[in-house]
């Protein structure tokens, strides 16, 4: 479904300001569609967030849900249910009555409320806590009765503020799962706030990447991944990614470094790859059909089963290599060494649009 199309439920220009801080972004979704808002710290998702929800002023712009302006409605009186990362349940509610409390808002009577709570308790797997009191429950189930709590009010707009975040490991797959299933089945908007580039790509059709208050990507996961267009995206996704200028199979980069890509373009462009597709030399590798340049280490991590190490050079490079490689190529700060990378294992796409 297209956001823009006929479908679209939200459409929103939020502009407000918080401190020194300003925001300006347009948020669009279709029914039905779960949109991730991924950015670093300060970025500006929680105030988007707050400014959908009434918690915040919208100082220009507008706000638009199902065709009304919501931009005057008080917060309480918005069809929109908020989970935030810490579950604010009603401590001296059950579960049961905490999840039944959004239908009861909605003008059911106590008894067709717990009914309709005790089917969304069933659904996350939590009909044996109902007459648990949130205390006597563990973070995941927590969350989960808020979730059934937010998704039981069936709010035309469901905001998730990092709902994920405070849980363990083990407790956030089994709770992503849970929201994976009952997002999917979600016939309003949901906007997901996050920092976790895995919740966004496994929850999300669609991910807007805000960054100082600004949208700077918006697309599917697909396209975000392949195609990053800042640092941070690219950070994000694994890749090494340089903006240069395009004739054919060539790229320059700001830098001076000229890569050979299998894409061929032209003007201003972007030009990336994985880490993994870097190799490291002692040596200036000779008669080598790939890119090559020369890079100093300037740091070396662990990732998983293999090694990072962090190149400056005319790129600012990071490189994954095997720990025996690493030991081989003696990885000390300051060592320098050539990094390579073959045409075909670059990507090469359009700056502008
Ligand atoms: N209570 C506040 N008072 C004044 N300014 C604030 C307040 N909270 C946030 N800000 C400002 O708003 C900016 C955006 O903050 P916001 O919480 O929306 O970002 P975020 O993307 O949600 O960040 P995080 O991922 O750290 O939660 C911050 O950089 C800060 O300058």
């Amino acid at each position: 479904m297209r956001p823009d199309g006929p479908h679209t439920l939200l459409d929103a220009h939020l502009v407000a300001s918080r401190g020194g801080f300003h925001l300006d972004v347009t948020l669009t979704a279709a029914a039905g569609e779960v949109v991730a808002l991924l950015g670093p710290n300060g970025a500006g998702k929680s105030t988007a967030l707050r400014v959908l929800a009434g918690l915040h002023p919208l100082d220009a712009g507008h706000l638009n849900l199902g065709g009304a302006a919501l931009s005057g409605v008080p917060a309480h009186a918005r069809p929109v249910g908020v989970v935030f990362q810490d579950y604010l349940l009603f401590p001296h509610l059950s579960a049961l009555d905490n999840v039944a409390f959004g239908p009861r808002c909605r003008g059911l009577g106590r008894a067709e409320a717990r009914r309709v709570a005790a089917g969304w308790l069933d659904r996350m797997g939590l009909t044996a806590q109902a007459r648990a009191k949130p205390r006597h429950l563990s973070g995941g189930q927590a969350q989960r009765v808020a979730l059934a709590r937010a998704l039981a009010a069936a709010p035309a707009l469901l905001l998730l503020d990092e709902p994920l975040a405070a849980l363990d490991a083990r407790t956030r797959l089994d709770t992503r799962a849970h929201l994976r299933r009952h997002l999917a089945d979600h016939p309003g908007v949901t906007i997901l706030v996050t920092h976790d580039p895995v919740d966004a790509m496994i929850l999300a059709d669609r991910i807007v990447i805000i960054e100082q208050g600004r949208v700077v990507q918006a697309g599917d996961a697909a396209t975000v991944t392949r195609q990053p267009r800042t640092d941070y995206v690219a950070r994000l996704v694994g890749l090494n990614l340089y903006r240069g200028r395009g004739s054919g199979h060539t790229v320059t980069l700001a830098g001076g470094l000229t890569l050979t890509t299998a894409d061929v373009v032209d003007g201003e462009v972007f030009v990336a790859f994985p880490p993994a597709a870097v190799a490291l030399y002692p040596q200036r590798p000779a008669g080598s059909p790939r890119n090559t340049w020369p890079a100093t280490v300037d740091g070396v991590e662990r990732h998983g089963d293999h090694i990072r190490v962090h190149l400056t050079g005319p790129a600012d490079t990071a490189a994954d290599v095997t720990p025996a490689a690493a030991t081989e190529l003696d990885l000390t700060v300051g060592r320098q060494l050539w990094a390579a990378v073959k045409a075909a294992e670059t990507r090469a796409y359009p700056a502008a649009g």
